[in-house]
């Protein structure tokens, strides 16, 4: 059981977010368009026998306890199985872009094959559940139309698209947004031919511009070169292009200094390419 395996833990944008309404415990519901990205963090996953699960590289200042990749491996591991994960990261934290939560799926769905535990998608959609909103949507590893808090699911065939994402130099936390008292939680459900229509906006937006100058200046810098919005509850903002030149140029535009990339959007996540059973 020495054999190491590499898998990217992609980051996502919620092409659109709409606020539905406020459920009794305090969740809201919403309708989203999660759209995977082929880019983000690469995890190297090599296990053992020690019963011990470590992290090694990028961990942020994260206590390794409460890292989702320590969370999700302590969910699967019984027994003596252990594993030494080795994070390499690019997805900015708390920045919209799912990169806890993508990691914890990764985490799932790699330990699931090295440690032979056998559980169904389903059954990793449910322990992943318990560790974040955005956890199923990675282990079932589609772009996907999310309703519900974002937990009922329907893959999505989306056309071919580049992003230019830029990301602001702070982090919104998602707990503060939904808890706030100016944010707008009534939109009517939209169908998703309404979407293709253009008929969506992220309910968040608004809000978050006036709460961080830094997320106001990055959608009016990228307002300039496409059609701009927030992804999730921020920070990130991005731009969406049918051809790879046009994102290509656009980036090329951006002032300096600022902390941007080009992804391409896929319709089935890259972490499923690493693995055995996709
Ligand atoms: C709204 C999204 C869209 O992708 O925002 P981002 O976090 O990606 O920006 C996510 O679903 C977020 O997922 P995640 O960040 O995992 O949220 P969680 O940790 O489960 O919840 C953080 C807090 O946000 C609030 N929350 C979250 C999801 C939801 N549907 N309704 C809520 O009210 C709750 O107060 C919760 O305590
Ligand atoms: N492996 C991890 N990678 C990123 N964030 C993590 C990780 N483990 C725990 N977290 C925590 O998860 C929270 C959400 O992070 P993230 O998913 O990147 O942002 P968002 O929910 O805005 O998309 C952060 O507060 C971060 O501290």
């Amino acid at each position: 059981m020495t054999d190491s395996l590499s898998l990217l833990a992609p980051a996502k944008l919620n092409l659109f977010l709409h606020i539905t309404g406020r459920r009794p415990d305090g969740y809201h519901n919403l309708q989203t368009l999660f759209q995977i990205l082929d880019w983000g963090d690469t995890l190297t996953f090599t296990p053992n026998h020690s019963g011990e699960i470590t992290l090694s590289g990028s961990t942020f200042d994260i206590a390794p306890e409460n890292n989702l990749i320590h969370r999700s491996a302590a969910l699967l591991q019984e027994g003596d199985l252990g594993v030494d994960v080795h994070v390499s990261k690019r997805i900015p934290q708390g920045g919209g872009l799912g990169g806890g939560s993508s990691n914890a799926a990764t985490t799932l769905l790699a330990l699931n094959q090295l440690w032979a535990r056998e559980q169904s998608i389903e059954q990793l959609q449910q322990l992943g559940a318990s560790l974040g909103a955005d956890v199923p949507v990675f282990v079932a590893g589609h772009t996907a139309w999310a309703e519900g808090v974002g937990d009922i699911l329907e893959a999505v065939q989306l056309p071919q698209s580049w992003y230019v994402v830029v990301a602001p130099d702070c982090h919104v936390s998602t707990a503060e947004i939904f808890s706030h008292q100016q944010l707008t939680r009534d939109t009517s459900p939209i169908t998703i031919a309404a979407f293709f229509e253009g008929h969506s906006r992220n309910d968040c937006q608004d809000l978050v511009r006036n709460l961080y100058p830094e997320v106001d200046n990055a959608l009016k810098i990228l307002e300039k070169i496409g059609s701009a919005r927030l992804t999730g509850t921020g920070a990130c903002v991005f731009a969406r292009f049918a051809e790879e030149a046009e994102a290509r140029e656009a980036l090329g535009r951006l002032p300096t200094g600022l902390n941007a990339f080009m992804a391409t959007g896929v319709n089935r996540s890259p972490t499923f390419e690493g693995l055995v059973n996709n």
